[in-house]
């Protein structure tokens, strides 16, 4: 007897999920037993990229999400809703669930977990982070025995796709994304991917199965890469530096430390660094635990294939449990979530980073000596200053500090920017 799929979606990773179900050879023998029964989509004049049974396409989800013949609903709509309340309605119907959603588990998670604990099902989400990188399930699992100190990720394929044309081929940021768009590889909206909203929903999954609480959305601090300009690559380049939008969570004490920073931004990470050299549609995840030290996992970040693969991967995680016990009436506590508290974010402006900040000012002497005083007096200390090029009459000056109060650089910024010499400052970002 075959388990029943219910698919919400057929898309960029619909159609790659279904693919893989209707083409089991030389894959997983338990794959011969999962069978694609209703597939629920938008729209039934669409062409499709793969053949499916007329009769098993319709526009009515809730019709497929209570269906008594379907043992896992495979939620791959994107968005918020209706997405949320039919994984809801699946779950309430008993269904197991399979998401790729990170925007909607990033928001509903609590609802969504206290619904399916209750009602002694999974809901599983590998391709929600990292596409076809295995990262939650060894988060849930493998990592299990160890703190957890940080997770830093770029975990926006589109957004390290767009930074590495740049600053390989010089190539203009809206001709990229267009491509990315194309390639599959970008949300729905990809303002979610530029400006960083993707990246901070997973990274808010990351750290609640990370440091073991719930983490609430909207406290993700989160800037996108509209600001990156070619001069600031440049310039970064110079002084040993790639960007890359980098998922930063970090913990102060381990498992259930309550106290956690958590932000996404543009970040100039040192050219030596493991996650300086992970370009195109790749993502990374930087795990470090004690007492494994660190650990990197690293693949496609988005993309059919890639997601579909682990998509697939918890639909045959959950067969092979129904399989072995006929029945999910004891949740497997390493597959679920069961987290009752909320972390603690620490604001943006208590956290201490290094900055990379460029000033565009009129080439007087004395310049130089007046930013360094009015860092000097707000505790800011410099790492580098240097003055490389014009912009027409105007000197440019880019400057790294050392590690400091985020709160007492942009005190130092508010008051460089009311000096006289001082046109702009096109430019703020964080450092590694
Ligand atoms: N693309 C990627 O690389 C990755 C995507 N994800 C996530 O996977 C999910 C799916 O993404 P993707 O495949 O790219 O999205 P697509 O936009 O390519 O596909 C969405 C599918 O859902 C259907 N759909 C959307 N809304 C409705 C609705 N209200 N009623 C009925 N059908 C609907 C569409 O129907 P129709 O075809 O008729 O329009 C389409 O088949 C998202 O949550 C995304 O964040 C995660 C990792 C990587
Ligand atoms: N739009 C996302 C898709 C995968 O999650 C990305 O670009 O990473
Ligand atoms: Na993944």
């Amino acid at each position: 007897m075959a388990f029943k799929i219910g698919l919400l979606g057929l898309g960029t990773v619909g159609t790659g999920t279904a693919e893989i179900i209707l083409n089991p050879a030389g894959r997983h023998s338990l794959l011969k037993e999962i069978a694609i029964h209703r597939v629920g989509v938008r729209s039934l004049d669409k062409p499709r990229g793969i053949q499916l049974p007329p009769q098993a396409m319709t526009t009515d989800l809730e019709a497929i999400v209570t269906d008594p013949e379907i043992d896992i609903v495979v939620e791959l709509l994107g968005g918020l809703e209706p997405a949320r309340s039919l994984i809801l309605k699946a779950i309430s119907a008993g269904k197991h669930v399979v998401t790729a959603n990170k925007a909607a588990i990033a928001r509903y998670g609590d609802e969504i977990y206290s619904a399916a604990n209750a009602a002694g099902v999974y809901v599983l989400l590998e391709a929600a982070v990292g596409g076809g990188i295995p990262v939650i399930k060894p988060l849930k699992q493998s990592l299990g025995a160890n703190r957890i100190a940080s997770i830093i990720g770029i975990v926006n394929g589109t957004t390290n796709y767009i930074l590495t044309q740049m600053t390989t081929a010089g190539a203009d940021f809206d001709e990229v994304l267009a491509e990315a768009q194309k390639l599959g590889y970008a949300e729905a909206d990809p303002t979610a991917d530029v400006d960083g909203l993707d990246a901070a929903d997973k990274i808010a999954i990351l750290a609640s199965l990370g440091f073991g609480g719930r983490v609430k959305r909207e406290n993700v601090y989160c800037e996108g890469i509209r600001q990156v300009s070619a001069v600031d690559i440049n310039y970064a380049d110079k002084l040993g530096f790639v960007i890359k939008l980098l998922a930063i969570a970090k913990g102060s004490g381990g498992y259930e430390s309550d106290t956690l920073q958590l932000r996404v931004h543009p970040t100039l990470i040192p050219k030596t660094h493991p996650l300086a050299s992970i370009n195109g549609v790749f993502n990374a995840i930087l795990v470090e635990g004690d007492p494994l030290g660190q650990v990197m996992f690293f693949g496609p970040g988005a993309g059919a294939g890639p997601t579909a693969s682990a998509v697939v991967s918890d639909i045959m995680n959950i067969v092979g449990i129904l399989k072995s016990s006929g029945k999910t009436q004891f949740l497997d506590p390493l597959l679920t979530c069961t987290h009752q508290h909320y972390c603690t974010i620490t604001p943006i402006e208590e956290l201490e980073t290094r900055f990379y900040a460029r000033f565009l000012c009129r080439d007087i002497p004395g310049v130089i000596g007046h930013l360094g005083t009015c860092f000097g007096n707000h505790q800011v200390s410099l790492e580098s200053v240097v003055q490389i090029g014009f912009q027409g009459e105007l000197a440019e000056i880019v400057v790294v500090t050392h590690d400091v109060r985020e709160g007492n650089f942009r005190q130092a910024l508010q008051e460089i920017g009311c000096l006289e010499a001082i046109k702009t400052i096109p430019s703020i970002l964080r450092v590694l």
